[in-house]
Parts: C-alpha cells; sequence; structure tokens
C-alpha cells in the first residue's frame, strides 16, 4: 500500500492483525497456559479449603500443589508469549512505514519537489508509538481475556449459584462500559482537538507578539487565546465526566457482587447452594481474577485503546494533509467580492450593540468609503471584514467563503488592513517594505516607492538600505504610513482595507494612495475616511449611522442621506477643515442615536 487515506491505518492495521492470525493463535495457546493459576485459583482453594475443613491433609495439600504447579506453567508461558508478540507488533510497524514513507516520496514527485523529511520523521515517530501501543493493549487485553475466561470457566465449575452470582454484574459492568466507549472516543478527540487549537492560538499569539503590541492589538489576541482557552476546559470537563463513570462501572463489577456474596452467604450455605469452601474460592474468583480484570480492561481500553484510535486517525488525516496541501479542507474563496450579512458586533456582553444587522457588499474590484460620524463603528467594521474581531451575528464572506472557515495565515494574505498607527520595525527601509512580500524583486519596490510618493523620503533617509529605529521613531507620523502603505501595496493581498491609513498624509499624498490601491490590479478596495474627498474618489459610499447606514454613489446619497449631504455640506463650507471632524449638528446628534441604541 502506498497511500494512506481517511482511516486508512486503521483499515491497515486491522488487515496486518489478519494477515498474523497464526502469531496470534500461538499468542493466545501461551496465554490460555498463562491463565492456569486463574483457571484454578478458586476451585483449588474451594476444594482445599473442603478438604482441611474435612481433615483430609493430603488431598488439601495436593490441591494447594496444583495451584503452585499451574503458577510455574503460567510464568513460562509468559516468557514464551513474548516472540509471538513481536511477530505480531513489529510487521504492522513496518507496514505502517513503507505506507507514510512510499506514499510521501509519491507526493514530493508528483508535487515535483523533494519529500518534506522532518514531516516524515513526525509520522515515523507516531508510527513507532503505535507499536508501543499496539503491543501494551494486546499484553493488557490478553491479561483481561485469560483473567475473565480463566474465572468465569471456575465459577461455573463450583456451580452455577456462584456464577450467576458473580458473572451477570460483572457482565453488566462491562457492558455499560462498552456502551459508554463511542462517546468517551468522541469527546478524548474533542478534547485532544480543542488542546491543539489553543496551543495554535497561544501560539500564534506569542510568535506574533511584535506585531500585536505594535497594533495595539492586545485585546483581540486575548480574546482568541481565552476563546480557545475555555473551549479546551469545557470539552476536558466534558470527557471528564464521562471518564468519571469508571469508578460505578467498578463498583458494580467488584465491592457490590462481593457484599452481595457475603450478605446472601447464610443463607445459601443454609439451604446447601454454595458449600463453605464454594462461598470462599467464589470470593476469590471476584477479588483475584474478576475485579483485577475489569480494571485493568477499563484501564487499558479507556487509555490505550483511545490513543491507539487517535494516533491511527491523526496518522491518516496529518498523513493525507501533508500528501495533498497545506491547505486541504480549508475552503477557497471563489472571487475577491467581500459580503457582510446582518452583521452586528458588541464589545462584551453587556456591551450595547456598536454594529447591527448590517448587510452590504463590496463586489470584486470596487472602490468603497465609509463614513459617518466619530465614534459610530468605522474602525469595528473594518477589523470585522477583515476578520480581526469576530461578529455577534451573522457572516462576513470573502469569495463566498466565511472567514471564520478560513485559515488564519491564508487569511492573512487574502485581505490586507492597514490602521490609523502605522507599524514600523527596527530594520532597512527595504526590509519594512518587502516584509509581506519577500521575493519582490527591487523593480517592483522602486515602482512602489514611486507610484505611492516614496520618493522624496528614500532621497532624504539616503536610500532603501537606510536602517529604521525601533517603531521608525526618525520618520514623521505621514511617513511611517507611508512605508505601511507601500508594504502592503507590494503584499499579495487583494482586499484591501484602509482604516483612516492616511490621516497624517496631506490631501495630495492621500489623493495618491487611494489612486494607487483603486488601480491596482484586482483589488477591492474599502476605505474608512478621513476626509470627504476620500468619498469623492470612492465608486460607492457606505454611510454608517447606526440603523439609518445606507450604501450609495455620491450623487444618490446627497438626494437620499441627510448625513452624508451634512457631512459634505460641512466640509465644503469648511474647506480649511479637512478632517471629517463632526459637526455639532444632526449627524454628531445621529452617532448619539446609534451608541444609545
Ligand atoms: N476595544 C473596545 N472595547 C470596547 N468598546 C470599544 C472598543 N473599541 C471601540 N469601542 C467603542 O465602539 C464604538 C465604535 O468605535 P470605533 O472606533 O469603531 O468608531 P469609529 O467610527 O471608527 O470612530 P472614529 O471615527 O473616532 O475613529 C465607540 O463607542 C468606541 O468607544
Amino acid at each position: 500500500m502506498s497511500v494512506l487515506s481517511g482511516n486508512a491505518a486503521t483499515a491497515l492495521v486491522r488487515a496486518e492483525l489478519r494477515a498474523r492470525r497464526g502469531a496470534l493463535l500461538r499468542f493466545g495457546a501461551w496465554s490460555l497456559v498463562q491463565a492456569l493459576p486463574q483457571t484454578l485459583s478458586g476451585v483449588a482453594v474451594a476444594r482445599a479449603v473442603d478438604d482441611f475443613l474435612a481433615g483430609r491433609w493430603w488431598p488439601g495439600a495436593t490441591w494447594l500443589g496444583v495451584l503452585m504447579t499451574a503458577a510455574l506453567l503460567s510464568a513460562t508461558a509468559t516468557y514464551r508469549q513474548f516472540p509471538w508478540l513481536r511477530q505480531i507488533v513489529d510487521p504492522i510497524r513496518d507496514a505502517l512505514l513503507a505506507a507514510v514513507v512510499s506514499a510521501a516520496v509519491t507526493a514530493a514527485v508528483q508535487a515535483g519537489g523533494r519529500p518534506d523529511a522532518s514531516g516524515v520523521a513526525q509520522l515515523s515517530t507516531q508510527v513507532q508509538s503505535v507499536r508501543g501501543v499496539l503491543g501494551a493493549l494486546l499484553r493488557a487485553m490478553r491479561q483481561v481475556v485469560v483473567s475473565i475466561g480463566g474465572a468465569v470457566v471456575g465459577l461455573f465449575l463450583l456451580g452455577p449459584t456462584a456464577a450467576l452470582l458473580c458473572g451477570l454484574p460483572v457482565l453488566a459492568a462491562g457492558g455499560l462500559f462498552a456502551m459508554s466507549l463511542a462517546p468517551l472516543a468522541r469527546r478524548y478527540r474533542a478534547a485532544l482537538a480543542a488542546a491543539e487549537q489553543y496551543a495554535h492560538h497561544a501560539g500564534e499569539v506569542l510568535g506574533a507578539a511584535r506585531d500585536v503590541l505594535a497594533h495595539g492589538a492586545d485585546d483581540y489576541a486575548l480574546s482568541r487565546v481565552d476563546a480557545a482557552a475555555r473551549a479546551e476546559a469545557s470539552a476536558d470537563r466534558a470527557l471528564g465526566n464521562l471518564v468519571a463513570l469508571r469508578g460505578i462501572y467498578l463498583f458494580i463489577g467488584g465491592p457490590l457482587p462481593l457484599g452481595l456474596l457475603l450478605m446472601t452467604a447464610p443463607w445459601l450455605l443454609r439451604h446447601g447452594y454454595l458449600g463453605y469452601g464454594e462461598v470462599v474460592g467464589t470470593a476469590t474468583y471476584l477479588t483475584v481474577s474478576l475485579s483485577p480484570a475489569l480494571r485493568a480492561l477499563l484501564d487499558a481500553v479507556g487509555t490505550w485503546g483511545l490513543d491507539l484510535l487517535v494516533t491511527l486517525d491523526r496518522l491518516s488525516r496529518r498523513f493525507v494533509a501533508a500528501r495533498t496541501d497545506q491547505t486541504a479542507g480549508v475552503p477557497l474563496p471563489a472571487g475577491r467580492d467581500l459580503r457582510l450579512e446582518q452583521l452586528s458586533f458588541t464589545y462584551g456582553s453587556r456591551a450595547e450593540p456598536v454594529l447591527h444587522n448590517l448587510t452590504f457588499t463590496v463586489a470584486e474590484g470596487d472602490h468603497l468609503a465609509v463614513l459617518g460620524p466619530s465614534g459610530i463603528g468605522k474602525s469595528t467594521l473594518a477589523a470585522v471584514a477583515a476578520g480581526l474581531l469576530v461578529p455577534t451575528a451573522g457572516t462576513v464572506r470573502l469569495g463566498g467563503v466565511d472567514l471564520a472557515n478560513l485559515d488564519v495565515t491564508q487569511l492573512r494574505q487574502l485581505i490586507g488592513f492597514i490602521p490609523q498607527e502605522a507599524y514600523v520595525f527596527a530594520g532597512s527601509l527595504d526590509e519594512n517594505l518587502r516584509y509581506l512580500a519577500p521575493d519582490t524583486d527591487p523593480v517592483a519596490v522602486a515602482a512602489a516607492v514611486q507610484t505611492l510618493g516614496l520618493g522624496p523620503m528614500v532621497s532624504r533617509l539616503g536610500g532603501l538600505d537606510t536602517a529604521i529605529g525601533a517603531g521608525g521613531a526618525h520618520l514623521s507620523d505621514g511617513e511611517r504610513q507611508l512605508v505601511a502603505l507601500t508594504r502592503v501595496y507590494l503584499s499579495p493581498a487583494r482586499i484591501v482595507l484602509l482604516d483612516e491609513a492616511t490621516c497624517h498624509l496631506d490631501p495630495e499624498a492621500e489623493a495618491r494612495v487611494e489612486q494607487a490601491f483603486a488601480s491596482r490590479l484586482d483589488t477591492t478596495l474599502l476605505v474608512i475616511a478621513h476626509r470627504v474627498t476620500s468619498a469623492l474618489r470612492a465608486r460607492r459610499v457606505l454611510v454608517l449611522d447606526g440603523d439609518g447606514s445606507t450604501v450609495g454613489t455620491h450623487e444618490i446619497l446627497m438626494r437620499t442621506s441627510p448625513t452624508y449631504a451634512e457631512l459634505v455640506g460641512y466640509w465644503q463650507t469648511r474647506p480649511e477643515h479637512d478632517d471629517l471632524a463632526p459637526p455639532t449638528t444632526a449627524v454628531h446628534q445621529s452617532a448619539q442615536g446609534a451608541e444609545r441604541r
């Protein structure tokens, strides 16, 4: 077999087990010999007790001798079993390894590259752990089967009363445990998945600590990790609740029948259902064989069994993911249109919603400006649209795919978000510009510098290789914004969200930047406007105004949106105020109204 898929690893193990039937039979035969002491313990003790009570010393001693001989034979059988066990688990490991390596090589050849050596090494370690766990599970299960089988035979030798008294509760405990196995496996998988998610989010945040701090995204980062931590705790609790039932099964299969036996013993003795020796023998089977076997069964299946199941599962899944594509299973957006549907967002559970039931689409290649009074939720909208904040209700779809279903790395490559506070890190200007696209060729960098108007700044600094101190200390606010904007301009992201990202630029520089992004190939542009001129340049405008939010062209909005007309009118009469400072008239009132809602 060269390719693993689905539950292929489990199927392969099953097939190998079937193929090793001979070794399994021999392993089982030695296990029967190994079971002799368990089978004979109760009967031998019962007979010995009865013989000694009747003064028959030699027959009594002979029963004890039989028991000791059985113990010796059992020790020999344990020793003879191991080669057969190795003949079962080693070929399974080899078959899994062969499948893993050959599929990795096949995948690499198909993709025209080299096999991922570290990935294969990781999978090999998992295969090795499968061998260990499978061996341990087989040994434990052999012990369980032998103990229970031996005890059942012995109990029948003692008589049907003993068999019923002990057998039924143990059977009930085993049945209940068997019924809990499927949900147990489900919850075990869920707990592992939640733990992985938590580790993934924590690792992501730690790995991006510099960017998180620079963008002031601590709250957002914390909310992602916090949600994952809560999900993990809840999955662990759900698993723990089920695991806790183990105590009940153990009680039903151990202390309960023993108590019943001891309580009913006088009555059983009086009516001749059991003799003294048989009472002691039955108690021996319960305490020496059945109860420990039940405990071992619960331990082995509840730990190694689940481990094995999940490792085989993952081996198949991880391998399939490695051999197809890093993004396998993650849906790919079919286009670059951004659709917000019945979207609401609230900061905190008791806060008023900032965005309420908002629906609009930014079509592929469109240029939309968002306008609205201060504090109405424009930045919040941009962060939700960029997938940085998770909507409280509704969805954001990119090319038809809910952002929630997109892989974070993929999302960051698709959407470029530039906040007001531009982030510049210590390094050369060139490194800062290529940060999101390190392979960009110098000609493209030079062209972007020209297009976005960075030329004078580059000359002033003395070239692209000039080092910029931490935080761009020697740059003006506007220059820092130009660096951040050019960085996204050079990136592969084709959905660009500018959240007042040009607020420190003069109107001409702002116009040049917006023009550059609007005419950039295949770019869908959403601009949170700092000046009304941004709206005049856009193809369409979204006026954010609480429940009265509306989308349209400048001409239409001038006729239909009093808020928009007010903002434009205010700006036209106060051109020296190029900022969108909220007037104290209707617009401001509407903003307050929206906040109240
Ligand atoms: N992290 C946060 N926690 C709680 N409330 C917040 C948070 N961020 C913003 N808000 C509140 O949400 C509302 C909308 O804020 P937002 O920054 O989105 O508005 P805006 O329209 O972009 O404002 P401006 O034009 O002044 O930048 C405001 O009332 C603000 O106080």
